[in-house]
């Protein structure tokens, strides 16, 4: 379990770190008036991150900053006040970053911050650069900003490591490195992985011009010139990969169905054509589609189909989660199984039918009873809608006959 500690004395600031905690954070968070109270806390839990203002009525000289650091908590630091002493300070004892409070932003700010180095953690962020020293203290500062860090010294060895490591969501780069330079290398790894899967920062040393609209030109995200300011790595990278983030955020809503959660057609479409374009011999595709469904709207309200509608994707949730299940139109709903037999996923889905007409759903509260109709294909063709013909006529079939039974195009 994740937990914060935030640690700070004004009431009004608490507040408002309250609110935005309880906006941004989705994890446990304790909050803590003082050096005492912060001693007290962490005696009884673990903490994942701490967000702690430098002076505290009883830690007058950052005492609570080194307690949680000796605890070895990665901790930013809150502070009214910055001067070139107290920034070194700060860096020395190796915070991950501070944040000045002179404004209502710097605390979203701050949040926003603590969010996405949790969300860091256990990504993989790959350093190339021919300079050992360059990939020391930039392995340094990604740890502190809780990535998983890798290295390679040239273009070559980085482009395997991300051939290998297919998870790897952060490359920094380099211009100048033996075998193949940085340009190279983000124009090769770019014709396999967009800006929304893998970003890019590019680097360079002095009197390097014009290399950072280059760098973006062949698809990095940034650009950082050497030698940068720690903050300067800090914000550059915290803003790219919030960028990555947002980028799948915007990707979830464009693939859920709001009402229940599974994915939506435009999914279903978009990686069943994938996987049939590869070996679709080894898929079965099935099309649900709930029973009278119009008589559930008719008799308890759109409100009640709804709830059928959200109960039924739980149950095919709890069966079908493993495979690509969809909810293609109203009441219909899409799964490809992998590695089945054409009998063997009949029986499954048979299964299924009985499970469903036995299971009780609700609607306010009211036992209601329905039941499904499937109509099952192999994939027997690359042509996503050759296969989905298949499959309606299935299930049309199975809808003609008797509805609450599955029906296979081979029949
Ligand atoms: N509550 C609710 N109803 C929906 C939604 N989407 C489609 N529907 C309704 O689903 C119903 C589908 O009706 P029909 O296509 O006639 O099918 P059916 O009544 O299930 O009959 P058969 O499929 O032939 O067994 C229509 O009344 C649609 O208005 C939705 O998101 N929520």
């Amino acid at each position: 379990m994740q937990r914060v500690l935030i640690v700070e004395d004004s009431k009004v600031v608490q507040q408002v770190l309250r609110h935005l905690a309880a906006q941004h954070l989705k994890v446990a968070i304790d909050f803590a008036w003082s050096l005492q109270e912060s001693m007290q806390l962490l005696a009884r839990n673990e903490y994942t991150l701490a967000l702690v203002d430098l002076t505290l009525p009883d830690a007058a000289d950052a005492e609570v900053v080194k307690l949680t650091l000796a605890h070895n908590i990665p901790t930013v630091v809150l502070t009214s006040k910055i001067d070139e002493y107290s920034r070194q300070q700060m860096l020395e004892m190796g915070v991950v970053d501070y944040v000045i409070k002179d404004n209502r932003d710097s605390y979203l700010y701050a949040v926003k911050l603590v969010s996405q180095l949790l969300r860091n953690q256990g990504v993989k962020a790959l350093i190339a650069d021919d300079s050992v020293i360059s990939r020391v203290v930039m392995r340094q500062m990604l740890e502190k900003q809780l990535f998983e860090v890798m290295e390679a010294k040239d273009g070559q060895e980085a482009l395997a490591q991300l051939e290998a490591h297919p998870d790897i969501k952060l490359l920094l780069t380099d211009f100048a490195m033996p075998t193949m330079d940085g340009f190279e290398l983000v124009k090769a790894v770019r014709n396999s992985r967009g800006r929304d899967d893998l970003a890019i920062i590019g680097l360079s040393g002095a009197g390097s011009h014009g290399l950072s609209a280059k760098f973006i030109k062949y698809g990095a995200n940034d650009f950082l010139a050497k030698p940068f300011m720690n903050e300067e790595f800090h914000c550059r990278v915290m803003q790219t990969m919030e960028q990555l983030n947002l980028y799948a955020e915007i990707k979830e809503c464009a693939y859920r169905d709001y009402l229940t959660g599974l994915y939506n057609r435009r999914y279903f479409y978009q990686q069943t054509e994938r996987l049939l374009k590869v070996k679709p011999s080894q898929y079965v595709l099935a099309l649900l589609d709930i029973d009278h469904f119009k008589r559930i709207n008719d008799e308890f309200g759109h409100l009640g189909g709804d709830e059928i509608l959200k109960q039924v994707a739980d149950l095919l949730k709890s069966a079908f989660s493993r495979y690509v299940l969809s909810r293609i139109g109203g009441e219909e709903f899409a799964v490809v199984l992998k590695g089945f037999e054409l009998g063997d996923a009949m029986e499954v889905f048979n299964d299924f039918r009985k499970r469903f007409a036995d299971h009780e759903f609700t609607i306010n509260g009211i036992p209601y009873n329905c039941t499904i109709s499937i109509g099952v294909t192999s994939c027997y063709s690359q042509s996503m809608s050759e296969v989905m013909r298949a499959a309606d006529r299935a299930l049309y079939e199975a809808k003609e006959r008797s509805r609450n039974c599955v029906v296979s195009a081979h029949d």
